[in-house]
């Protein structure tokens, strides 16, 4: 058991960060609340996270040696990726090197599982392939000679995504013949590690998409109640719970989720993402950390993914997750350059049972999430509906 409740003492608890955006920042207070010692990383100063860690370090995360060289010098119990874009391989070659010394800083929930769903190409292939679990139709291309004849074999429309990208960054849905080029060249710039290898995936006209927040502690595992949401460019604008679902359909998502976590392992929550059409089920992705659509679990759960997070990671019990009732949240939006500026709170924060968070992002270049309102009323309409009035209260100006 770790020793906690004393941070910047000798017995502390260490965490280290790897990603400090919004979702890390909740993983931080929650930590705080144990008296862990949190130390924050990200690319850039001030990140979310930061502002509530005990120490940060600025670094580039695709950097091998920098991420080794922050591990020795903070000497963390846990390492906590937050983001996909870190150098998972030298997070593998070290959980093997600890491995071998027998004193370890564990990586969350494991190495490996880091490494795979870092790329698109290594979690499909172990879902798909290995698992041999339902997914979309999928190719993997290098070339536009090889996306073309992908494109050909999965027909119209279909979707296309960089291997290494998220929040909808480099993807888009290509519906007619005239769209074909135009998606190559976006997926072509924006992967977060630049040009590269492709993902062509068959289009699933589904009824609804989930999230199931999939926990595994000391104890077993547990699942949250579906998250249904909504995105836009591939990135999430709206997310609800509980999303209804049939009986069926649910144990099907359940035994997926229950499998993929099992393969990957370790400690810790995964955003388990399906489509679903009547009964029929097909596993998206997985990220193996607290995922942004569960940022409505801060208001529609006793215990928020995030407050989860922290204690499974720790070792700590979870006897049991209570759902307070429909829910929902939405995403604030910044478009422009500069450092955003917030008007309207008041009038977001007037109707009874909303909330907001601001993230406290510095900058916006380009498009940024930089908050998020959630509501709970008497159904999931009604929350969603107050969640995105909230939302349309506030304006952000960019101010340099
Ligand atoms: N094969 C598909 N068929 C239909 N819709 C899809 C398909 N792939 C992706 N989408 C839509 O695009 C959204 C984003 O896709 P995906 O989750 O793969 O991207 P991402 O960049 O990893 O997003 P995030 O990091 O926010 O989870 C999905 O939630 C879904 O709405
Ligand atoms: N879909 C993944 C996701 O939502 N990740 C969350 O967004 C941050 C990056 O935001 P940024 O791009 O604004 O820096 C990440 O650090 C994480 O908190
Ligand atoms: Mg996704």
């Amino acid at each position: 058991m770790l020793s906690l409740g004393t941070p910047l003492s000798p017995q502390a608890t260490r965490v280290l960060l790897l990603g400090s955006g919004e979702l890390g920042k909740e993983v931080a207070i929650e930590l705080q609340r144990f008296g862990v010692e949190v130390i924050a990383a990200d690319r850039y100063a001030n990140a979310p996270a930061m502002q509530v860690a005990h120490r940060s370090h600025v670094l580039d995360m695709l950097d091998g040696a920098a991420i080794r060289a922050l591990i020795e010098l903070e000497k963390p119990h846990l390492i906590v990726p937050e983001i996909e874009a870190i150098h998972t391989e030298t997070l593998v070659q070290l959980e093997r090197e600890f491995a071998e010394q027998g004193s370890a800083p564990r990586v969350i929930p494991t190495a490996r599982a880091a490494r795979l769903t870092m790329d698109r190409e290594g979690i499909r292939r172990l879902v798909a392939e290995t698992l041999q679990l339902p997914t979309s139709p999928y190719r993997f291309v290098d070339t536009h000679e090889e996306y073309r004849a992908a494109v050909a074999e999965l027909g119209l429309p279909c979707v296309v995504k960089p291997v290494m990208s998220s929040s909808g960054k480099g993807q888009s849905l290509v519906r007619t013949q005239d769209d074909v080029d135009a998606a190559w060249d976006y997926a072509q710039k924006g992967g977060r590690a630049g040009a590269g290898r492709a993902i062509v995936e068959g289009f699933i006209d589904f009824d609804y998409e989930i999230t199931l927040l999939t926990v595994r502690h000391h104890d077993g595992t547990s699942f949250c109640e579906p998250i249904g949401h909504l995105q836009r460019d591939g990135d999430y604008r709206e997310s609800w719970q509980p999303q209804p679902m049939s009986t069926r359909a649910l144990a099907l998502a359940q035994g997926i989720a229950r499998q993929v976590s099992d393969e990957l392992g370790g400690w810790g929550v995964f955003g388990m993402e399906f489509f679903i059409k009547g009964d029929e089920v097909w596993f998206s992705e997985v990220s193996p950390r607290p995922h942004d659509t569960g940022l409505v679990t801060l208001v529609s759960q006793d215990l928020s993914e995030f407050a989860l997070h922290a204690r499974a990671i720790l070792g700590l019990p979870i006897p049991r997750i209570h759902q307070l009732g429909a829910s929902a949240s939405c995403a604030l939006l910044a478009h422009g350059h500069g450092v955003p500026v917030f008007a309207g709170l008041e009038a977001a924060l007037h109707a009874p049972d909303t909330a907001l968070r601001l993230f406290g992002k510095p900058r916006v270049e380009g498009h940024r999430r930089v908050g998020v309102t959630l509501a709970k009323a008497d159904d999931v309409e009604q929350a969603r509906a107050i969640a995105r009035e909230a939302a349309a209260a506030i304006s952000i100006e960019l101010r340099d």
